[in-house]
């Protein structure tokens, strides 16, 4: 413990160096008001430390009681050092008057290793001076450590005035800290830095003289590519520099996929993260044997996937081994239990003197790279889009997305790595129940058959709504016929798509013009994984801890009516079946659904939860647990509207339910939303009979009126809040305890979130005391 301290106590340090660079840079030609603006900047970063610091002193004692691994206190101290430097240095350097002192600055700080050296470069005019070569060329050099005399080399050839009167104080040469390396891609980041290098270990003598002959640490000359959740060939920046890194070593670049679900996440019934579901499963079984397919056909048979079986360590240990590999490659991941099997198996292949690194595939904005600022002008409460979306703001613009390789550095036959599997479908991950007469039910043949999985479908779909959907999206988004969506999710979730080429398409395509909403949905998906980065339960905790106190109702028949389609709400069922077979609904109707659920059944949230995370094609831990938290009126937002499952609005002329649910599909278009209305000799002509046989239609599960389900509900949700009155502000609005770190100022603090006024007025009926 005593050196986990000692390193804060060296790495809490640099705001002192900073403080010395940053004074030093504005001596020179700045005016006053910039320098006043420096220095409030400064005081900010200060204090920013302190909270940095007092959230440490917390987590150590944790880390004491037994509640916190050695690694994660690591991680967070590592975190914590680095997310204030990188950010003071990049805030910094956008207050220096010229090209030159920026320059300087940032490679200053990228060769101390405080920001990745691609910051360094993105300082406008350099890129383009540095980026000259091909494409895929000026992709590679971008990542690679910057060379300051290079730098100085390109501001005199634009005539900057060279900042002789900046004097930078490194502080590679006198601080360097010895934090953990996260050049393993650990999840934890510091803000600023979505992608390319994460910031490098200090080097050994002997990376040192392999980095002369572009041979990696350990001998290897190979690279190894682990794929992940990332099954595509454009916009992938470990990809790019993985094949960069095998051209420059002169080795070969070999494509692995280890199946490991145990390492993932735990199974359905505990923990706080959930292996992928029976559905996602399918899907990545078929956008594995899409994308080897692809690889083979663009690169080369050398290009072929390696599939292999068991533990990540052990697999990705034997692979590189067989192939000669010296680093290994891959894209971050966010889950909980995801990001701590990555920082792990990275530390491990550290060990064993591979180089290991990771990047920013899967999200526009990392979470640990967002802090909200609820100081300023009010624009929302806690947790809802809008100060997330200003936060985003912020931080630097998104970087370009990348074309695919034009070529790879791959061997000329497919590599033969003995004891792996010939192919994703022999890796065995979807389970398959078998019938008495042993025939196999397969089950996901369904799925498959809805959807075509490859990347190229979904760069097809991406077009076809930007030329089709986009410009209609804003007004018929909610029906439910997906006439107007993007039905992109699944490819995004599963990284088919980049969410950044999507955001940059929208945009060139006047997507903030023709719709606010569209343009605002991949933030959404961002905001979901800042919430479960801070905090990591929310799959299986109420994120509002009072609302555990909530009674709900536990009935397995009415649980299983809504899981199969049987509610006898024709909505709801027809939601319910096209999960079933294809795995997707649109948003609308998995509100009612879910609001079906928790608020008319009064159902557990997690149980819904749980049943899309298994059925959908999309199932996202993230965005699946927000949604189902704010359905459960737990969440940081609650749904302040009304969702019917007998609305007509979502479906006006009946299409739908007539298409998933078949035994009402000859009824009137007036009676089929409530079909219970329908007068007899009406259901007779369409041959609708109520009852449990399969050939009926059922009854429906519950007659009360559902304005009084939902009174019902709402009041159980007033007697839990009722026993938690120190969760509740003087206004009857819920608070919560914010995690360290999500945002600026606010530490560890108590802060107000939206509360249906329904809820905060029942409050005072329920508790018997006046607000
Ligand atoms: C109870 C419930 C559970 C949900 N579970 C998931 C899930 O597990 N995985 C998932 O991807 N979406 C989930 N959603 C969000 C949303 O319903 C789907 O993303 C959307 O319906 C997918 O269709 P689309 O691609 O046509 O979306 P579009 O409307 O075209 O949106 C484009 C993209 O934006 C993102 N997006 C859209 N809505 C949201 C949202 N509310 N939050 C975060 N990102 C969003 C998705 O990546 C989507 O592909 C859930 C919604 C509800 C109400």
């Amino acid at each position: 413990m005593s050196t986990t301290r000692s390193r804060f106590a060296r790495s809490g340090k640099p705001s002192k160096v900073l403080v010395a660079a940053a004074s030093s840079c504005a001596a020179g030609p700045s005016p006053a008001d910039r320098n006043k603006e420096l220095a409030s900047r400064m005081r900010e970063a200060l204090a920013a430390n302190k909270a940095a610091y007092k959230r440490l002193k917390h987590e150590t004692l944790l880390f004491r009681q037994g509640e916190v691994s050695a690694e994660a206190l690591q991680q967070q101290f590592a975190l914590a050092f680095q997310s204030q430097a990188s950010t003071f240095y990049l805030e910094l350097a956008e207050l220096l008057p010229s090209p030159g002192q920026r320059a300087q600055l940032l490679s200053a700080a990228s060769r101390a290793g405080w920001i990745a050296p691609d910051r360094a470069l993105d300082d406008g005019e350099f890129r383009v001076d540095l980026g000259g070569g091909a494409p895929d060329q000026a992709v590679s050099d971008g990542w690679r450590p910057l060379d300051l005399s290079r730098l100085q080399a390109a501001a005199s050839a634009m005539a900057v005035e060279p900042a002789d009167n900046v004097k930078i104080t490194s502080t590679s040469e006198q601080n360097t800290p010895e934090v953990p390396s996260t050049s393993g891609g650990g999840p934890e980041l510091p803000p600023g830095i979505t992608e390319g290098e994460p910031r490098p270990a200090k080097r050994t003598r002997r990376e040192k003289k392999a980095e002369g002959n572009g041979r990696m640490a350990s001998g290897g000359t190979s690279v190894l590519y682990w794929l992940r959740q990332d099954f595509r060939l454009h916009d992938n920046p470990a990809l790019c520099a993985a094949a960069a890194a095998a051209k420059r070593a002169g080795g070969k670049l070999t494509f692995v996929y280890v199946c490991s679900l145990e390492e993932d996440g735990d199974n359905l019934e505990t923990g706080t993260s959930w292996r992928p579901g029976g559905a996602c499963l399918v899907w990545i079984e078929a956008a594995l044997a899409s994308m080897d397919a692809d690889l083979a056909a663009r690169y080369g048979p050398g290009a072929r996937i390696v599939f292999r079986r068991g533990a990540y360590l052990q697999e990705l240990s034997a692979v590189a081994a067989a192939v000669g590999a010296g680093a290994v490659y891959y894209n971050r991941r966010y889950e909980p239990a995801m990001t701590a099997t990555d920082a792990s198996v990275a530390a491990a292949l550290q060990q064993q003197g591979l180089e290991v690194k990771g990047y920013a595939g899967l999200l526009m904005r990392e979470p640990q790279e967002v802090r909200v600022d609820m100081t300023g002008r009010w624009v929302g409460h806690f947790g809802t889009l809008s100060p997330f979306m200003r936060a985003c703001e912020r931080l630097p613009a998104l970087p370009k997305p990348l074309p695919a390789p034009g070529s790879l550095p791959v061997a000329d036959r497919a590599p033969a790595v003995p004891g792996s599997m010939p192919s994703a479908a022999a890796l065995g991950m979807v389970e398959l129940p078998v019938r008495p007469d042993g025939s196999v039910v397969d089950w996901g043949q369904q799925l498959r058959d809805a959807w075509d999985i490859s990347e190229s479908a979904a760069l097809a779909l991406m077009e076809k709504f930007m030329s089709e959907g986009l410009a209609t999206y804003e007004a018929a988004r909610h029906f439910a016929d997906a006439r107007a969506v993007s039905l992109l999710s699944a490819y995004v979730h599963h990284g088919q798509l980049s969410a950044r080429l999507l955001a940059h398409e929208t945009l060139a395509r006047g997507g903030r013009e023709l719709s606010k909403t569209f343009s605002r949905r991949l933030i959404w998906r961002d905001l979901a994984y800042w919430q479960l980065h801070h905090w990591p339960h929310m799959a299986v905790r109420p994120m509002r801890t009072h609302y555990s106190e909530q009674e709900w109702n536990e009935d397995a028949a009415a649980l299983k009516a809504w899981q199969t389609g049987r509610t006898g709400f024709p909505l709801v069922d027809a939601g319910m079946r096209q999960l079933w077979r294809t795995g997707w609904m649109q948003q609308s109707i998995r509100m009612v659904c879910a609001a079906f659920l928790t608020e008319y059944l009064n159902i557990h949230w997690l149980h819904g939860c749980r049943w899309f995370h298994d059925t959908l094609v999309d199932g996202d831990l993230a965005i699946n647990s927000m949604m189902w938290q704010n359905a459960g009126k737990s969440g940081l937002d609650q749904w302040n509207f009304t969702l019917l499952p007998t609305s007509s609005s979502q479906d006006p002329d009946g299409a739908y339910i007539a298409r998933w649910v078949p035994e009402l599909a000859q009824l009137p278009r007036k009676w089929l939303h409530q079909p219970w209305l329908a007068p007899p000799d009406v259901l007779e002509a369409a041959g609708v009979k109520f009852g449990a046989e399969p050939s009926c239609y059922p009854s429906r599960i519950t007659t009360t009126v559902p304005q009084e389900l939902r009174r019902e509900n709402a009041r159980k949700i007033a007697e839990a809040r009722a026993k938690a009155p120190e969760l509740i502000d003087a206004s009857g609005y819920d608070v919560v305890v914010v995690p360290e770190g999500a945002t600026v100022k606010q530490d560890g603090s108590k802060m107000r979130v939206f509360t249906k006024s329904d809820y905060r007025k029942l409050l005072s009926t329920v508790s018997g005391s006046p607000l």
